[in-house]
């Protein structure tokens, strides 16, 4: 049987701090790296052996991937990066406080700003120098494609035609596919897999570095899909990246 298997990575800096992320290239923590090697473990247990694997430009997904390939002796197996998987870009609210920002707007704002499906917060002015534009990572991009906010629906727009012509196509000669990338760029993946209206999608919240296992049939089309793991640890998890976007 046919699988691909989604990945958050592991608890970064901004996460901890509970800081809008996004495209900011933050690295792991401590943490975040033992949560890596964790799923690396489970992944290992349950007997998974992947094909090739992708990953976005962020360092906190690449080195979730790493950590994930050393602990199953997969170093080896071909790996993809794509500036598609990147996180949705969170615009001018990167780096502010999610806690802090509820306070002064309120949880309802924050709740559409996160998990609407076509609500993006304001743009990051053209000369801001985190402008995507400016980073060189980038440069092969034209200007028009990278964003300098996104809502989920942006951010499933500019993920499909990778996920198109590269990801799911490759499974056809491949068996087991893993894809480690974002809360967000994850959750336009499970939309789309699961056809999950655009209501439904604002209360998925994805925890940090827990396996997310899709199978597909002879035709591929998704048969199953779960995550690996204690289901009420999972749940519990989940609440709690709901949270970050409460009031302290
Ligand atoms: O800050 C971010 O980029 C994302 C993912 O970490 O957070 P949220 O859960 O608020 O969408």
């Amino acid at each position: 049987m046919k699988k691909i298997v989604l990945l958050r990575h592991g608890e970064s800096a901004w996460n901890k701090e509970n800081r809008f992320t996004g495209w900011t290239d933050v690295d792991l923590t401590e943490k975040g790296v033992a949560e890596a090697e964790k799923a690396g473990e489970t992944l290992k247990e349950y007997g998974f052996n992947f094909d090739k694997a992708y990953t976005s430009y962020l360092k906190r997904a690449v080195k979730t991937l790493n950590c994930v390939l050393d602990k199953m002796n997969l170093d080896w197996i071909p790996v993809e990066k794509n500036w598609r998987l990147n996180e949705k870009h969170y615009g001018d609210l990167q780096g502010l406080n999610k806690a802090e920002t509820a306070g002064k707007y309120g949880e309802e704002q924050v709740l559409i700003w996160r998990r609407s499906y076509d609500i993006a917060p304001n743009p990051l002015s053209e000369k801001d120098l985190r402008n995507p534009h400016f980073d060189y990572r980038y440069h092969e991009v034209p200007d028009a494609e990278l964003p300098r906010t996104e809502s989920l629906k942006d951010t499933i727009e500019r993920i499909m035609p990778y996920w198109e012509s590269d990801i799911f196509p490759s499974l056809k000669t491949a068996h087991t596919l893993l894809v480690v990338a974002h809360g967000n760029s994850l959750r336009g993946i499970i939309k789309h897999l699961k056809n999950i209206s655009d209501e439904d999608i604002v209360k998925l919240n994805l925890p940090t570095a827990v396996p997310y296992v899709f199978e597909f049939d002879e035709n591929l089309n998704v048969s199953n899909d779960y995550f690996l793991g204690n289901p009420e640890e999972i749940k519990k998890l989940m609440e709690a990246v709901a949270n970050q976007g409460k009031k302290k």
